[in-house]
């Protein structure tokens, strides 16, 4: 479980990207934040894991608290959360399977992995998540022969590598076309069903926010403005969420035709 109490962030030029958020997040949930371009939900994701610090109030995850752990403590509770980039963040000149096992690195010395040793069984886990984004073929290609679809599964295996119980996607589709966004989005789905991983997504499209969540959370100048099941997430919720109405480059569906 995820709890976010009284959380606000202020950056140092005095822009608030979140302002009092108070949220509850189950285990196997999958959320999808939705808002205009500066709303605030990469603050929001960010700051969960950390890449972000806030400037006031508690994120606990199971209990732990995120915000104040020490460096030590803040690695061992990055490892049950895995992330996932808009650019993919892959080491383009390694090979694929390289790239999944890095997400092992957090369990070992750093000299075992700076020399690549990784456990036999390490690479079997990195073979197996290649195999559920259905993409083990590549595992011995180099990252940058790949298409844009298939590295984003690159990453989402190196996810899944780390065996997390959070996954953090922001914006895992924004450079990919309508095909390929479905098919990663249905990867993350599948994922967070068949493993309960809660799932945590910043999306800009409404039909995919609606298609895949099971709870929308919208922000407005870092503020959450709603927050319920997707059946609540009518087209005027959408547009109170965005404060004026739905546009149609806002839908994948338009950007198909
Ligand atoms: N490093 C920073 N320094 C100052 N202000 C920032 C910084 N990062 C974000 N902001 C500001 O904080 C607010 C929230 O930004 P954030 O990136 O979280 O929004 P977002 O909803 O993810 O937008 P987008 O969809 O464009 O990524 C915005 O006003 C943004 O300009």
């Amino acid at each position: 479980m995820i709890e976010f109490k009284d959380v606000s962030k202020e950056y140092p030029n005095g822009t608030k990207g979140l302002k009092n958020i108070n949220l509850t997040i189950n285990q196997g949930e999958f959320v999808v934040i939705v808002g205009l371009s500066g709303a605030g939900k990469s603050t929001l994701l960010r700051s969960i894991n950390r890449l972000n610090d806030v400037s006031s109030g508690t994120i606990t995850i199971d209990g732990q608290n995120i915000t104040t752990a020490n460096s030590l403590k803040l690695r061992k509770m990055r490892l049950g959360i895995g992330m996932i980039f808009q650019n993919f963040n892959l080491v383009r000149r390694s090979t694929v399977l390289r790239n999944v096992l890095s997400g092992r690195v957090g369990y070992h010395s750093t000299l075992r992995t700076a020399f690549g040793l990784f456990p036999k069984k390490d690479v079997e886990l990195a073979l197996n998540a290649l195999g559920r984004v259905n993409i083990v073929d590549k595992a011995y290609h180099r990252a940058d022969q790949l298409s844009g679809g298939q590295q984003q599964r690159v990453s989402i295996a190196r996810a899944l590598a780390q065996e997390p119980k959070i996954i953090l996607a922001d914006e895992p589709v924004a450079s990919l076309d309508p095909l390929t966004t479905e098919q990663v989005m249905d990867d993350l789905k599948r994922i967070n069903e068949n493993d309960g991983i809660t799932t945590i997504v910043n999306l800009h499209f409404i039909d995919l926010a609606r298609k895949y969540a099971t709870r929308i959370i919208g922000l407005r100048q870092g503020e959450v403005v709603f927050d319920g099941p997707v059946e609540e997430a009518t087209d005027e919720a959408f547009a109170e969420i965005y404060g004026r109405p739905i546009q149609s480059d806002e839908l994948l569906g338009e950007a198909t035709q």
